[in-house]
C-alpha cells in the first residue's frame, strides 16, 4: 500500500495519449506533482492510501490546454484598436502605445491579467512572446502556471532593448536565470521576417543549436508580408528563412495563412511546427491557415490565441471550436479535423513543439499533473453521447471548474488560489485610465 498526495476520481478521463482512448470511472494518482498511476476508481483502495481523494462524478478530467502563441501583457491593450488590418493596427496603434507604456510594471500587470484569464479558461501552459519577459516570469513563478517565455529579438529599439545585440543579451540573461526552473522554459522569439535581419537570424540559429532551444516566429501572417518580402529580398519569406537554415524541428511558425502547395511540402520535409491562431487571423482578416492540408502532410499543428489585443480574449475552448470549424469550411470537407485532433493540437502537439512533451501535454504516468476538470453535467452539454464532441463543439471555458499545474490546485470550484482577481481588475482599470 503506497501513500500518495492526491487522487482525482472522475466520471470521464481523456488522457490524450497515443491510444486516443476515453476512460470511464477512472482515477489519477498524483504524488510530488506527477501522475504516478491511472487506474479504475474501484481499485484505488487496493493500492493506495491518500488523505485527499477528490471525486468528480459529473466531470471529464483532461490535460490542461496549452496556448501555443500569445503576448500575455498585451491584455492591457484589449479593445484599444479593433477592426483593422495587421500593419495599420501595429504601425498606427499598437507600436505607438507600446512605445509609451511598456515597462516592468506594465508587463507585470498585463501578465497577471492574462494568466488569471487563462487559468480560469483551463489553460495550464502558454508560449509567450513579449518585452520585459522577466516580469512575466515572476508572475508565472508566483501564480503556479507553466510557460515557455520567448527571448524576443527585433531590430528596432524599445524600452526593453536598443538593438538586436541587446535583445540577444537580455534573452540570454533570462535563459540563464530560469534554466533550472521546474515550470519555466525559454525559447528564441525573433518577431517576424520583416523586423529581423539575416545577420540576426543567423546568430539565433547558431545559438539555438548550441543551447538546444526552440524558436518561435510570426511567419506568412498576411499577403502584405509576402509582397514586401518579394520587393525587399526578391523572394517569399519562407524561402528566405529556408536559405538561412531556420526551417527545422526547432521552429514553430506562427500564423502561416499564406502557403503554396510547394511551401506546405517544404514545411513537412523540414519538420517545422505550426501555431494556428484562428481568431486573430479572422479578426485582422489576415487569411486562412490551410489546417486540413497541413494535417494531411503530417505537420505538427498547434493552437494559439495570439495577444488579447488582436483576439480579444485568451479563450482556448473557443479556439478549439474555431479550429475544428474553420478547417472544415476552408477545406470544404466536414470530416476535416475531428474534435479529438483539435484537442491534440491544444495539448500534446503544443508540448511537442516546445520540447516539453516528456513532462506535459497528456495525462500519462511520469508526466506532471497539469490537469483540468470540465463539468459536462450542465444543460449546455446535454445529452452526452460523445465527450470529445461536447468538449470541442458545445463546451465553453466557464465549464472548467478546477485546475492543477504540477499537482498544485490553482483553481478550486472556479476560485483562483494564487491570484487576487479583484486586485488584478483594479490594476487593469488603472492602466486603462492612463492608456486611454
Ligand atoms: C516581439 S514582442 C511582440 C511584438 O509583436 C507584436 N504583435 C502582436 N501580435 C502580433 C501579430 O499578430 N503579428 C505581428 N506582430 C504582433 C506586439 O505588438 C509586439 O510588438
Ligand atoms: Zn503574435
Amino acid at each position: 500500500m503506497k501513500n500518495v498526495d492526491l487522487i482525482l476520481k472522475s466520471r470521464w478521463l481523456l488522457p490524450v495519449d497515443a491510444s486516443r482512448s476515453l476512460l470511464e470511472n477512472h482515477a489519477l494518482v498524483i504524488h510530488e506533482g506527477r501522475i504516478v498511476d491511472i487506474l479504475p476508481s474501484a481499485d484505488i483502495a487496493l493500492h493506495y492510501q491518500c488523505q485527499q481523494i477528490l471525486d468528480y462524478p459529473n466531470h471529464c478530467l483532461m490535460p490542461g490546454l496549452i496556448n501555443n502563441h500569445t503576448h500575455s501583457p498585451m491584455s492591457l491593450f484589449r479593445g484599444l484598436a479593433d477592426d483593422l488590418p495587421l500593419m495599420t493596427w501595429l504601425n498606427e496603434h499598437i507600436w505607438p502605445a507600446e512605445a509609451k507604456f511598456i515597462g516592468d510594471a506594465f508587463v507585470e500587470a498585463g501578465s497577471k491579467l492574462a494568466i488569471a484569464e487563462m487559468l480560469r479558461g483551463g489553460t495550464t501552459c502558454f508560449n509567450d512572446m513579449y518585452f520585459f519577459p522577466e516580469a512575466t516570469a515572476r508572475v508565472v513563478d508566483s501564480s503556479g502556471i507553466r510557460a515557455n517565455l520567448g527571448m524576443v529579438v527585433l531590430e528596432f529599439p524599445t524600452a526593453w532593448a536598443r538593438d538586436a545585440d541587446e535583445y540577444l543579451l537580455k534573452g540570454q540573461q533570462l535563459h540563464d536565470h530560469y534554466r533550472n526552473h521546474p515550470r519555466i522554459t525559454t525559447s528564441y522569439a525573433p518577431h517576424a521576417p520583416y523586423t529581423v535581419s539575416n545577420k540576426t537570424l543567423e546568430a539565433i540559429i547558431v545559438n539555438a543549436e548550441e543551447m538546444d532551444l526552440s524558436i518561435q516566429m510570426h511567419i506568412h501572417e498576411t499577403a502584405d508580408e509576402i509582397d514586401s518580402s518579394q520587393q525587399q529580398f526578391g523572394m517569399r519569406p519562407l524561402k528566405r528563412l529556408h536559405q538561412l537554415g531556420l526551417l527545422s524541428p526547432r521552429l514553430t511558425a506562427v500564423h502561416m495563412t499564406q502557403l503554396t502547395e510547394q511551401e506546405i511540402t517544404l514545411c513537412a520535409d523540414t519538420g517545422i511546427h505550426i501555431a494556428h491562431c484562428p481568431e486573430s487571423n479572422m479578426k485582422l482578416a489576415s487569411g486562412f491557415c490551410p489546417v486540413a492540408q497541413l494535417a494531411e502532410h503530417g505537420i505538427n499543428i498547434t493552437i494559439g490565441t495570439d495577444g488579447a489585443a488582436s483576439n480579444n480574449d485568451l479563450d482556448m475552448f473557443s479556439e478549439l471550436r474555431q479550429t475544428a470549424l474553420l478547417a472544415k469550411a476552408v477545406a470544404a470537407n466536414p470530416s476535416a479535423i475531428p474534435a479529438i485532433e483539435a484537442i491534440e493540437m491544444a495539448t500534446i502537439n503544443a508540448a511537442r513543439s516546445m520540447g516539453i512533451d516528456n513532462s506535459t501535454g497528456s495525462l500519462e504516468t511520469g508526466k506532471a499533473a497539469d490537469i483540468i476538470a470540465v463539468n459536462l453535467n450542465e444543460l449546455e452539454t446535454q445529452p452526452c453521447y460523445d465527450i470529445t464532441s461536447q468538449l470541442v463543439y458545445a463546451c465553453s471555458r466557464d465549464k472548467v471548474t478546477d485546475v492543477w499545474v504540477a499537482g498544485k490546485q490553482l483553481m478550486k470550484q472556479r476560485q483562483l488560489t494564487t491570484l487576487d482577481v479583484h486586485q488584478i481588475v483594479d490594476d487593469a482599470r488603472q492602466w486603462a485610465s492612463q492608456i486611454r
